[in-house]
């Protein structure tokens, strides 16, 4: 699909405005709303089924939006409304699939080189491109070789070397890494992603691996049910989750229902842990949802706080003890999810005291 089409001259590498899909009656996508600058990375994450990969397809040209515009580029690509619709091979685009679909039987040079001959360009010209294009992603010295004979490393950068031999203005990745093993996933992801910014290309990214989105993307967009609940830095969706759906997708902590006592002060429901003066809750409210982060909570001997739990599951992480801790009975029993320093078994009694610093506060449901 790589378009020979040149880099796109404007500064977004993607507009969507109030776009969404549907398959006959059933909504897939629904407002999608989204800017993407030039030379950045966009992840798009969620879990299954939650409308990834239409949306990917959405913009490769694949499928066409029920609503909306696409732009890419700066180029307006689809316009459900004025019946306007760029096909994939004109969009200029570049894509790298799961597990990189490399041809065994061709060599590093023959696969990068195909694009182009598929294109139509002269042998002089495909030869240039292709050995300047293997120079970019340091990989000229194996232009020779089979993918058989590569790293997993080298295969990924064959496959980035092809999708972007064409000098598309966008490269889309469909979970690239999604087959491999975690340890593998994880070194290929800080690889791609040093080599996305030395490229400075505009990606699209997609993964339902939280780790993988954070380590290669500038901007995630986290999806659930076909919509975008939060877009942002990795860094502000950590620190200022929009929701507790975000929140708790995340895995940022724990969410517990607070109410205000008679003497303004904030309670945890069910806890009996009390938040030290000056916590800040929602103004004028009596009730809201309260999450704690894993280091928003401090162990403690139980005689030292003024909230004890039971530890219920200690995992040691080596540096540390994961711990989930129960607190409160029957019906007001909540587990909160902590990190302990010291050893801590099932079944022990432990003291807890709140950081205030560490809460986030959401409205009550
Ligand atoms: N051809 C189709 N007809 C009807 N529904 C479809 C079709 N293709 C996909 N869907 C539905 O659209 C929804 C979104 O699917 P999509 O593949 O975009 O999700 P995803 O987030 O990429 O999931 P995964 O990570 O599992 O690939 C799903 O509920 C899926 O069942």
């Amino acid at each position: 699909m790589s378009g020979i089409t040149g880099q796109f001259a404007g500064t977004a590498a993607i507009e969507l405005r109030a776009l969404a899909f549907s398959y006959g009656e059933t909504a897939i996508l629904r407002n999608i709303g989204l800017d993407l600058e030039r030379g950045r990375t966009l992840a798009l994450l969620g879990p299954s089924g939650c409308g990834k990969t239409t949306l990917l397809r959405l913009l490769a040209g694949l499928l066409a939006p029920t609503i909306g515009t696409i732009s890419i580029g700066g180029r307006l690509m689809a316009d459900a409304n004025a019946r306007l619709f760029v096909p994939p091979e004109r969009r200029g685009l570049g894509m790298v699939f799961q597990d990189y679909a490399l041809w065994p039987h061709m060599s590093v040079a023959g696969n990068v080189a195909f694009p182009l001959e598929m294109a139509g360009l002269g042998r002089a010209e495909i030869e240039h491109r292709v050995m300047a294009v293997l120079d970019r992603v340091g990989l000229a010295p194996l232009a020779a070789r089979g993918p058989g004979d590569l790293s997993g490393g080298q295969q990924q950068r064959v496959a980035i070397a092809r999708a972007i031999v064409g000098e598309p203005g966008l490269l889309l990745f469909d979970e690239p890494l999604s087959n491999l093993d975690r340890e593998l996933r994880e070194a290929l992801a800080v690889d791609l992603a040093a080599l996305l910014s030395d490229l400075g290309v505009s990606a699209v990214y997609v993964t339902h691996d939280q780790g993988e989105a954070f380590t290669i993307a500038d901007q995630v967009a986290v999806m659930r049910g076909g919509a975008i609940i939060q877009c942002a830095e990795p860094q502000t969706l950590v620190s200022a989750p929009a929701s507790v759906e975000v929140a708790e997708f995340l895995k940022l902590g724990t969410v517990v229902e607070a109410e205000r006592q008679a003497d303004g002060a904030w309670q945890l429901c069910g806890t009996g842990i009390h938040l030290a003066p000056g916590s800040e809750g929602p103004a004028a409210a009596a009730r809201a949802r309260i999450m704690l982060g894993r280091k928003a909570i401090d162990v403690l001997a139980p005689e030292a706080a003024d909230a004890n739990g039971q530890v219920v599951r200690a995992l040691f992480r080596g540096d540390s003890y994961a711990l989930s801790v129960a607190l409160g009975e029957g019906a007001a029993r909540v587990v909160v999810e902590t990190v302990s320093g010291l050893r801590r078994t099932v079944g022990e009694k432990v003291g807890l005291a709140i950081e205030p610093g560490g809460l986030r506060w959401f409205p009550a449901n």
